[in-house]
């Protein structure tokens, strides 16, 4: 396995007296794509949000175990670490493209200025740069101070990776990217995520198993808020070592 960007230790979570996680354990490899499947309910979302501490935003939740994120070796969960931190480092995708009532320009840009970018210079490059990342420069170049809700649902979609990706995350979180996309945009958006992971590491929740199967390295299944199996993709798909993975991979449940 190539070095680790991340790794799970024992990660129980709470939500009031549920328990959606229980001790889940695992590795997120470096300039890799990792797919989180399971049937609904089954705590994909709620592992994918521990990476970025989105739970504490929400009263009421509670985490104990770890979550190791290198090259530093800090514990994303530890008190001591400040959430927006975390979240400089680590970004999101959702499921439904959210792009802010801004211009297609300054959706990208907000992150920069939240960093306080001041040079114009810098700004524009790196707005660029991000949208070429995200495969969008091509279609919006001549059209950046267009209002970013008239583009298509994957263009929007394309865009919010635009914006997480200018401010350089290590790694990126994406719930469902493509579920509310229609057939073209979903390869659009798996392409993009086969290309990004030379720059950045890729957590990635999906009900579509054949988009597991595309677009990931390492897949993990989960089960009732338990990881039941962990492994390369292609062994996932062709050779599981749990039946509960192989009832969920054949479409005996789900
Ligand atoms: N905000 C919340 N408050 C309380 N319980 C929650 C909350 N969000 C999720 N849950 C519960 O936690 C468990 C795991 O939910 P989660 O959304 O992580 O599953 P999932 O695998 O992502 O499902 P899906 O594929 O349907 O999105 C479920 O039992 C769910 O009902």
């Amino acid at each position: 396995m190539p070095p680790l960007k991340a790794e799970a230790r024992e990660l129980d979570f709470f939500y009031g007296e549920l328990q959606a996680l229980k001790h889940v354990s695992m590795p997120v490899a470096a300039n890799r794509v990792t797919a989180l499947i399971g049937p609904s309910g089954c705590g994909k979302s709620t592992f994918l949000r521990c990476f970025n501490r989105m739970h504490d935003l929400y009263d009421g939740s509670r985490y104990s175990g770890q979550i190791v994120f290198q090259p530093d070796g800090i514990d994303i969960l530890d008190r001591s670490v400040d959430p927006i931190e975390v979240r400089m480092r680590i970004g999101m995708v959702f499921q439904k493209p959210n792009p802010f009532p801004k211009s297609i320009f300054e959706n990208v840009a907000y992150g920069l200025r939240v960093r306080g970018e001041r040079s114009r210079r810098v700004m524009a490059e790196k707005v660029e740069v991000a949208l070429r990342d995200a495969s969008l420069w091509e279609e919006v170049s001549d059209r950046l101070d267009d209002m970013a809700f008239n583009l298509s649902g994957g263009q929007q979609q394309r865009l919010c990776i635009a914006r997480a990706l200018a401010t350089e995350p290590e790694l990126m979180l994406f719930d469902e990217p493509t579920s509310a996309l229609d057939p073209i945009a979903t390869a659009n958006i798996e392409e993009l995520i086969h290309r990004l992971k030379d720059k950045v590491t890729i957590l990635i929740v999906t009900h579509n198993m054949q988009q597991a199967a595309r677009v990931s390295d390492y897949t993990a299944f989960m089960y009732l808020g338990e990881l039941v199996e962990f492994g390369d993709t292609n062994l996932i798909f062709t050779n599981p070592k749990s039946k509960r993975t192989e009832d969920y991979i054949t479409g005996r449940y789900g």
